[in-house]
């Protein structure tokens, strides 16, 4: 897969609630180059989590628009985002236990990763998971059980395992919110080594400006609209 341009257009995204209605996101317009590392930062409540899932097509936006490639996916019928996730969109959630199977080794939890929705045949070719941890320099790691590593290393398999499908973009939630510094250093050089050498479009959501520094671009969001873009 290659990378693909990720865009939205005066993104709006609001939460219904008992007692009436929050402003997630208003009036969002951003296009991400493809192949590019992204840091998408801001203070908590300032809508981040949210736009990442509306980029990944995990949440439907309330209005505007979101294209993966030439794909405008928010307009997309369920059955066909399904495949447009499974196919191009790689995510790892924030905590990495929860992306992965513990007492399987990472090439287990990458084969798992590939057995995809059953709902369709997949037209391209995976990676083979020993080489897809080669080419990210995760191949020491590749036989353990991923409940005896340690939380930097469970996160850098988890980012690979993020990576199985070859996506077109992959999503980190907070990858490194709960590593030491050398050890989110290590996740950021991954960050940028999948966005570069298996051409993913990369969006991480941080709090740490640090992560933010050592990738492409960071996008800053404060009550749900860009406040600031910065390329590094
Ligand atoms: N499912 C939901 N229902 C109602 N309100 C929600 C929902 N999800 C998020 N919100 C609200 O929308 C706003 C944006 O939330 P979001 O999780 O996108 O922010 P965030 O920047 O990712 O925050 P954090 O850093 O704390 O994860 C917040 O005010 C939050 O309380």
């Amino acid at each position: 897969m290659n990378a693909q341009p990720v865009r939205c257009q005066q993104l709006r995204h609001v939460y219904q609630m008992d007692g009436g209605q929050l402003i997630a996101l208003d009036t969002i317009d951003l296009t991400l180059t493809p192949g590019s590392s992204n840091a998408i930062i801001g203070p908590s409540g300032s809508g981040k989590s949210t736009l990442v899932a509306l980029l990944a097509g995990l949440q439907r936006p309330t209005s505007g628009r979101v294209y993966l490639g030439e794909e405008e996916i928010s307009r997309l019928p369920e059955t066909a985002l399904l495949r447009i996730r499974a196919e191009q969109v790689g995510v790892a959630m924030q905590n990495p236990s929860r992306n992965l199977l513990p007492y399987a080794d990472a090439v287990d939890n990458i084969r798992f990763a590939q057995r995809g929705p059953r709902s369709y045949r997949r037209q391209t070719q995976l990676p083979n998971p020993e080489q897809l941890l080669d080419e990210l320099g995760l191949a020491p790691l590749a036989g353990i059980p991923v409940d005896r590593l340690s939380g930097g290393e469970r996160q850098r398999i988890a980012l690979a395992v993020a990576a199985a499908n070859r996506p077109g973009v992959l999503i980190a939630d907070e990858p490194t919110s709960q590593l030491d510094a050398a050890n989110r250093d290590r996740v950021v050089e991954l960050l940028r080594h999948i966005s570069t050498h298996l051409a993913a479009t990369v969006i991480a959501v941080t709090h740490d400006p640090l992560v933010a520094v050592g990738l492409d671009r960071t996008i800053q969001l404060h009550e749900g609209r860009i406040t600031e873009d910065t390329a590094a």
